[in-house]
């Protein structure tokens, strides 16, 4: 977790400094940059030309925002959408042909897709290394109920949260230790 911390804070906030101080000093550099980021990304975002997507008109100048947590929930995609059921991967990505791989990632989109992707995916897979460590190093109690309560809600946030935010006590794997690996207690 410590790791976490120092390694996750500084070095990108550091390295973003010393970059843009630089860009600003070289003012040349600035430009050629920007000229680049607009010739790949473009000024506009929305429909540069009417079109047809799956039967539905699209005018020109249309900001189309899709809908992905219907996708990524759609009985007729998944099985038993609901559930928090993170094997579904495995069991299936082994045998899957690339067509299908690449069809199925078409329904799985925590980052959004296209020109407006999350920019920030690559960053954002710190999730996984976290959850990983939460897992490794702590049980975990929940006060009084039985199970984390799951209801939804929206409020006035951005994104979808706990209706009851969770509230949880680690308990360090320490007095149970995990299996050494005598491959490493060798060296
Ligand atoms: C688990 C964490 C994250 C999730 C699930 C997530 C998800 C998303 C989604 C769904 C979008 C909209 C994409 C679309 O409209 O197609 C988005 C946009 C964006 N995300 Fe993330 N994101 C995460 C973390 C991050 C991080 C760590 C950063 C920055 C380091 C970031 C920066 C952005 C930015 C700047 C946009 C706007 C892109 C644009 O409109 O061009 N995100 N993100």
């Amino acid at each position: 977790m410590q790791e976490l911390f120092i390694g996750a804070g500084d070095s990108p906030a550091s390295t973003t400094q010393w970059a843009m101080a630089e860009i600003i000093n070289n003012p040349n550099i600035l430009r050629r940059l920007r000229e680049e980021i607009d010739f790949v990304v473009g000024k506009k975002r929305e429909f540069q030309q009417e079109c047809t997507i799956g039967g539905f008109y699209v005018a020109k100048g249309t900001t189309l925002v899709f809908n992905s947590y219907a996708v990524m929930r759609d009985p007729d995609y998944w099985e038993d959408p609901h559930k928090f059921n993170p094997e579904r991967f495995l069991a299936s990505s082994g045998s899957w042909q690339e067509e299908e791989r690449r069809e199925q990632a078409m329904k799985l989109l925590p980052f959004g897709g296209g020109r407006i992707r999350c920019p920030g995916s690559n960053v954002a897979i710190i999730v996984g290394t976290a959850i990983g460590v939460m897992v490794q190093c702590f049980d975990w109690k929940i006060k009084r109920v039985y199970e984390v309560n799951m209801e939804e809600t929206s409020g006035l946030q951005f994104f979808l949260a706990l209706a009851h935010p969770l509230e949880c006590i680690p308990l360090s794997r320490t007095l149970n230790p995990l299996p050494t690996n005598p491959q490493i207690t060798d060296l």
